[in-house]
């Protein structure tokens, strides 16, 4: 079976029932009429002549497979393969692509190969998932981008940034030849069909008339991702199998280029296909947030405005936006990292228990919570922008220093926020968001402040500030992954003094095993088709529709950040914030 390597677990194991690839088959738009499975080559050249000269021949592809639904009742397209009822084993195997092996091939374009994410991230793990025995039998990895380069050039260097796992180092160097001899480039336009027609015509070689299946990684600027979907789709999309497309955020900058972008997306594409990425949900322990809340009956009953005082989800780089300026000054820290990775860290966190772990249960709850969130304030929101700082005699630089930045830029490289549900488990409680770049430390984590305890016998021992002796769960997303519990408890002596103490599940402790990159464990899913991880159109509709009023008076009211050092720990407005709902920020702790 393919996929179900003994050395990669991951297909079997997590792999839960996903209905939408094969309940309702709407990647059709990329497949194949069944009657003609068996001759890939035959059904290439009959659609390929049907749509000819169509003005939309995603359409024309659509009727074909329709129309030959119709006549062969037991068909199906995703893939190719036989109708099977949702969440059977076979469903499973489809959405897992662990059918003969022989039979299949996926290919993997890389659009926009050329660059820093490409090499920085996708190759590498991409690599990580070979050598784990993660890809399938017959897989290839095409770089496409404008740049000339030849195969061996990509090679060369994507070789650079490859690295082998620290807690499994054999037989590596030959594993990377492996790999790299599977991975090949192309050169092209991103808005010429024919290039791409080109590159259709080698991964035909390279599937050797096998069942294809093809994703499409647009690691490229968000302003080319419809000209490469329409190209892709039409001239490059599989004829037999599925095909994919995985985009970067950001996904527009407000509500309306982002709805715009759906709608061209989906002008080639149906929503099953698109795989939208939020690199924080494949994080490890973002995923571990929904196990530490339903499967532990410690955690479930407390997790409500009844227990929990605060909840601070907070995201901090020790460096700046230096080589990035001009991207990051059209989007700013709140677009940049608040209206999704932290968004959705707390829709996690916040959600009602889902039906299932099926994709759609899981973000149906998704999107139930972030539509509850109150708008946002202005008064409620914080934001600043760091400035020069000298310290040890290095001068950091200012946001604004940055060539590519404008020097009077009002774009905030720092924002703080209060947000509040407005649901009966979160009536009143304030979430409190914090992320910025250029601060004292790098840090991603959720905390939890829980209430003083009602009418605490042991109150005297703690002096007049009860805050410091509640409980409070952190969620240390990285670096260094925990889950700590504080807790109050006696220091051992003949006399009554308490003492604060974690509980810890110190990930490095506790487990040998390297952490995977966010990126290994999203790339597997969307090749297995899985859309856990991923995120849907209403979804993204709902964050832009919290965050787009506060980003439009912002912008309107050029409202000035407030300026802090290099290196600090941001602006003391978030300190006032916070106080405002009387919240202590648990990081700024010396201790933390
Ligand atoms: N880098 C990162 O850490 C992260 C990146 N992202 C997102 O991922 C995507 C890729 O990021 P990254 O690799 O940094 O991007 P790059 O700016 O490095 O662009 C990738 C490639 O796209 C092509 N390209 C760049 N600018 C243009 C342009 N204006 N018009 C046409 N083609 C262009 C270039 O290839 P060529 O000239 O060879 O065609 C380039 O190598 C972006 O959407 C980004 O926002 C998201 C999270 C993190
Ligand atoms: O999406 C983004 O994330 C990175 C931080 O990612 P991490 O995995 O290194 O924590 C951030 O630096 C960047 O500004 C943002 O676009």
């Amino acid at each position: 079976m393919a996929f179900s390597s003994p050395k990669c677990p991951y297909f079997s194991s997590h792999l839960a029932p996903s209905r939408a690839p094969c309940g309702n088959h709407r990647d059709r738009a990329f497949a194949a009429p069944a009657s003609l499975q068996s001759s890939p080559k035959h059904l290439l050249t009959r659609l390929t002549s049907q749509c000819k000269g169509r003005e939309s021949t995603v359409v024309c592809r659509q009727e074909a497979a329709a129309a030959s639904a119709t006549t062969a009742k037991e068909t199906v397209l995703n893939g190719g393969l036989p109708t099977i009822p949702s969440n059977s084993k076979e469903c499973r195997d489809i959405a897992g692509i662990s059918t003969g092996e022989e039979e299949h091939t996926v290919s993997i374009t890389v659009v926009g190969a050329s660059g820093d994410l490409a090499k920085k991230k996708i190759f590498p793990a991409l690599f990580a998932l070979y050598y784990e025995g993660c890809l399938p039998k017959h897989f290839t990895i095409f770089g496409y981008a404008r740049s000339k380069m030849t195969d061996a050039e990509l090679r060369n260097m994507v070789s650079k940034t490859l690295t082998c796992r620290l807690d499994k180092r054999e037989n590596c160097g030959e594993k990377m030849d492996q790999f790299l001899k599977r991975c090949f480039y192309h050169s092209g336009q991103y808005n010429s069909e024919e290039n791409f027609a080109d590159l259709d015509k080698k991964l035909q070689e390279h599937e050797g008339g096998k069942l294809s299946n093809r994703i499409f990684y647009l690691s490229i600027p968000p302003n080319i991702f419809i000209a490469v979907v329409k190209c892709a789709s039409k001239s490059a999309s599989s004829m037999n199998g599925w095909t994919r497309v995985v985009v970067e955020k950001p996904f527009g900058r407000d509500y309306e280029s982002s709805a715009a972008l759906t709608r061209g997306l989906k002008e080639y594409l149906v929503e099953d296909q698109i795989f939208r990425i939020d690199h924080y949900l494949g994080k490890e322990l973002v995923e571990n947030l929904s196990v530490l809340r339903f499967s532990n009956l410690v955690f479930e009953p407390l997790w409500s405005r009844q227990y929990i005082r605060n909840v601070q989800l907070t995201f901090s780089e020790d460096f700046g936006t230096e080589g990035r300026g001009g991207y990051f000054d059209n989007y700013g820290i709140i677009r940049d990292v608040m209206q999704n990775h932290l968004l959705q860290i707390l829709a996690l966190f916040a959600m009602e228990t889902p039906a299932s772990l099926d994709a759609e249960d899981l973000r149906n709850e998704k999107v139930k919570v972030i539509r509850s969130i109150k708008p946002l304030q202005l008064e409620n929101v914080v934001i600043g922008q760091y400035k020069s700082h000298k310290k040890g005699g290095i001068t950091y630089p200012a946001y604004a220093d940055d060539t590519t930045v404008p020097s009077d830029s009002l774009t905030p490289t720092f924002a703080a926020a209060a947000l509040f549900i407005d649901n009966a488990r979160w009536d009143g409680v304030p979430f409190l968001m914090k992320a910025g770049k250029a601060l004292h430390t790098r840090r991603t984590e959720i905390r939890v402040q829980f209430r003083h305890v009602p009418g605490n016998i042991y109150k005297r021992s703690f002096g007049t500030d009860l805050d410091q002796a509640t409980n409070e769960l952190v969620i240390r997303v990285q670096p260094d992954e925990a889950i700590y519990l504080r807790i109050n408890n006696k220091i051992p002596g003949l006399v009554m003094r308490l003492d604060h103490s974690d509980l810890n599940l110190h990930y490095a402790a506790r487990y040998s095993k390297e952490i995977r990159d966010a990126y290994e464990r999203l790339l597997l899913d969307a090749i297995k088709g899985e859309r856990r991880l991923f995120i849907r159109s209403d979804e993204l509709d709902a964050a832009w529709e919290l965050f787009t009023p506060l980003l439009k008076e912002l912008e309107e009211k050029k409202v000035v950040p407030e300026l802090y050092p290099y290196g600090s720990r941001g602006p003391v407005g978030a300190h006032y914030l916070a106080a405002k709902y009387n919240v202590r920020w648990g990081d700024t702790n010396a201790s933390e």
